[in-house]
């Protein structure tokens, strides 16, 4: 089967990084992009207390804002928490949700991570899903059947094409400098695709599926080639515009 056209996404996720003054990184992205657009749709995910300034900031450019997180409610009595309604209100376009992060760290299970996807939906954000093996599991071989799992318990019924996007991050390839061989990410490429296609049809073959972990200007565009690999969701080289730039130069207009 050959593979169909999809608009590439680079998306860069600052985590619990920057303050106002990191904000001229992403303006310097957006100057960028205005004089040489790029072949592939630009996001930065910036934590919650810069998305208003950043969207302000990036008002003339293509680059869109997204969240890193978002809770399942519209609101009320949920202290520290910021719904995916909040998040639009701000300005974002998207939502990242599952991050390896958020599911080791915060305890978050799929069927947590649909119900936050399901959110997003709600409040006319894409979701992006993130997926991926730990170091153990795939030292045992089970990368494959933690990947299915996860794609089945986290990713929403009807979700489609235009709302919805995987992030494959090998857990073990996140801010290590370690990368999976292009073998390996073409692999799980393959059968993400392949659940997509099985679950959600057509709308599975439209939708994107990004490579995360470790993704640097010099790997960028090795990584890109693979096959399925429709973007990167990016963490530290997404802090500096040089090397955000670097990276999404892989994808040329
Ligand atoms: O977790 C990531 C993006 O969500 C990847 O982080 P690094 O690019 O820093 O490895």
């Amino acid at each position: 089967m050959t593979e169909p056209k999809v608009r590439a996404l680079v998306a860069g996720n600052w985590k619990m990084n920057g303050l106002r003054a990191g904000i001229a990184e992403a303006e310097a992205v957006g100057r960028a992009l205005n004089e040489t657009p790029a072949g592939a749709d630009v996001m930065i995910c910036p934590p919650a207390t810069l998305l208003g300034p950043m969207v302000a900031a990036l008002g003339d450019s293509t680059v869109h804002v997204g969240g890193q997180d978002c809770h399942v409610n519209v609101s009320g009595a949920f202290t520290g928490d910021v719904s995916a309604e909040m998040l639009a209100d701000a300005g974002a376009t998207a939502v990242i949700v599952g991050h390896s992060e958020r599911r080791s760290l915060h305890g978050e299970l799929d069927r947590d991570v649909r119900a936050k996807a399901e959110a997003a939906h709600r409040a006319g954000l894409s979701a992006i899903v993130c997926v991926g093996e730990t170091a153990g599991e795939r030292a045992a071989a089970l990368t494959q059947t933690v990947v299915s799992r996860q794609l089945a318990g986290s990713l929403p019924d009807g979700a489609r094409a235009a709302n919805t996007v995987v992030a494959y991050e090998p857990v073990w390839a996140i801010g290590t400098g370690l990368t999976p061989t292009v073998e390996d990410v073409a692999k799980v490429h393959a059968a993400i695709r392949k659940a997509l296609v099985a679950r959600f049809g057509a709308e599975g073959q439209g939708m994107r599926i990004l490579y995360g972990g470790s993704v640097k200007p010099q790997n960028a565009r090795e990584l890109m080639a693979v096959p399925d690999v429709n973007g990167a969701l990016v963490g530290g080289a997404s802090l500096k515009a040089a090397d955000f730039l670097g990276i999404i130069a892989a994808y040329q207009p």
